[in-house]
């Protein structure tokens, strides 16, 4: 079967893990409810996106986030693109996503590729790399489906990993993010959309709802966009769920009608990686 539902988890992150994740679960709960086979949590789902709160959030794998992730996926028999998170390794924090199947194995962590290290003159100024670290590998996981890309935020910025996500088969790129009200207008939308077209793939970016008493003003406006690029959902700035319906034969169609990924011409260019 190639047909599936997505949906799409907007919740608002206050300084309160637990609060997060109970918020997190029934929102979960009601996205099941709906007959959602793939849920999504957006990026830092539960702790506030601000440096001075990764350290105190973080947590060592398998940890109390995860195995929350775990249990709820095994017990709603589904699948779970858990957001990111704080992650603490080897004294190293990073922003990792997890992602369990529907009988609670993990199977997929990505680690953020791309830090958000960003100075826009007198608008917004933001370093990542003050507490993070970078990640080093691709993430495409496997699911009954097929393959599903995943990227965090900024990652989606860069041309290149999207392209590599569909060259390793993605027909879906799954991004937790969360921009913000400065990049978010100029560019979510634009970049959302463009990513899809390019790569004819299903594009799925989940925001945190806007927390107005947050330092970091989320954009909101979680965003779904098919394989030709149109959108075919899209939440506004309040917390909510968003779905749809994602159909991996629509892809083959489409790569079949416009032949955009055979018609590259490899022997001029070539995208390496490791
Ligand atoms: O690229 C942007 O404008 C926003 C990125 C971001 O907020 C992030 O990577 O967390």
């Amino acid at each position: 079967m190639d047909n599936f539902k997505i949906s799409v988890c907007q919740l608002k992150p206050e300084n309160n893990k637990e609060t997060n994740i109970k918020k997190a679960e029934i929102m979960i709960r009601e996205a099941k409810n709906n007959g959602s086979d793939i849920i999504v949590l957006p990026e830092m789902f539960n702790c506030p996106y601000d440096n001075k709160f990764f350290l105190d959030y973080s947590e060592e794998y398998p940890g109390y986030t995860t195995a929350w992730l775990s249990k709820l996926s095994s017990e709603l028999g589904i699948y779970i693109i858990g957001g990111s998170i704080p992650e603490l390794e080897n004294g190293k924090l990073y922003n990792t996503s997890f992602s369990f199947n529907r009988k609670g194995e993990l199977i997929g962590k990505h680690r953020k590729l791309h830090l958000f290290d960003i100075d826009i003159e007198d608008k917004i100024f933001f370093k990542e790399s003050d507490t993070l670290s970078y990640g080093s590998k691709i993430t495409v996981i496997d699911t009954e489906y097929g393959k599903i890309g995943i990227a965090i935020c900024y990652d989606m910025r860069f041309p290149e990993y999207m392209r590599i996500l569909a060259l390793e088969g993605a027909k879906l790129i799954v991004v937790p993010a969360a921009f913000n009200t400065v990049t978010g207008p100029m560019h979510w939308n634009l970049l959302a959309r463009a990513r899809a077209l390019d790569n004819q793939v299903y594009f799925v970016a989940a925001s945190p709802a806007r927390n107005i008493h947050s330092s970091y003003k989320a954009y909101g406006h979680s965003i779904i966009v098919d394989p030709f690029g149109n959108i075919i959902n899209e939440a506004n700035i309040e917390e909510g769920i968003i779905s749809a319906k994602i159909d991996f034969d629509y892809v083959n169609k489409i790569r079949d009608e416009l032949p955009l990924l055979k018609h590259r011409r490899e022997d001029l260019y070539k995208i390496s990686y490791k």
